[in-house]
């Protein structure tokens, strides 16, 4: 339930930033992070969006084996191979999110993000934490470049606190604590408006 409100916010993050760039190239870590992309690539696909999924260490669990499916009953192409960023006009990175542990990256997601950095002219959209960064410390060598959105879910982690505002717009989304969990545990309250699943900070 938590991933698709989270997914669903990553697509509406993304349709309030770039309505334009349809051509969006998707890519999807081993986690959970890489799950809300797979969720995200689901609904843009449903409003007109021509998603492609990179997912190259996919997951075998049933939730991420259904995720994959409905993406496929849904004509979405899984690419095999990113032959050039170019053809693409936005990257969603979904590849890692609070779980990374800094230090080497690992192949293949060490070279991906060598090869997203080496194609400046991309806009990226980074889900929870640009792909690579410290959580606490923010970018480290071999870090993805600063992305042009961010989107925390539920709250901004530590990491946010390195972006430079003037270039990287934040979003917050993953509408799903109520008031008083939030009041317990110090979440902020962000002000969602009627139904929206994304707040810009
Ligand atoms: N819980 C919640 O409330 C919600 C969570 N949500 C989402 O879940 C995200 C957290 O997901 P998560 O915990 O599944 O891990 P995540 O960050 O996707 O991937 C970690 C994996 O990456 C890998 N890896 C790590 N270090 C590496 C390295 N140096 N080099 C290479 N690989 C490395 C390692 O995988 P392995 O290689 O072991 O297969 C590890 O398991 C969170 O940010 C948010 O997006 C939302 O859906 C809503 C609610
Ligand atoms: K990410």
């Amino acid at each position: 339930m938590k991933m698709e409100l989270a997914g669903l916010s990553v697509a509406e993050a993304t349709f309030k930033s770039f309505p334009l760039l349809k051509d969006v190239l998707i890519i999807a870590g081993p986690g959970n992070n890489g799950g809300d992309g797979l969720v995200a690539a689901r609904h843009l696909k449903l409003w007109g969006y021509n998603p492609k999924v990179y997912y190259p260490k996919s997951s075998q669990k049933d939730l991420f084996k259904g995720l994959q499916t409905q993406l496929k009953n849904l004509d979405v192409e899984f690419v095999q191979d990113i032959n050039g960023f170019e053809k693409f006009q936005l990257i969603i990175d979904a590849i890692f999110g609070f779980s990374f542990k800094s230090g080497e990256i690992r192949e293949p997601f060490k070279s991906i993000i060598e090869g997203i950095n080496n194609v400046p002219s991309i806009p990226i959209l980074s889900v929870d934490i640009p792909s690579g960064w410290d959580v606490e410390k923010g970018f480290v060598k071999g870090g993805i470049r600063e992305p042009d959105v961010l989107i925390s879910l539920t709250a901004p982690k530590p990491v946010a606190n390195h972006l430079d505002l003037g270039k990287t717009q934040h979003f917050v989304g993953g509408r799903f604590i109520g008031k008083e969990f939030a009041e317990r545990y110090g979440i902020e309250i962000y002000n969602y408006k009627g139904y929206d699943q994304t707040v810009k900070l």
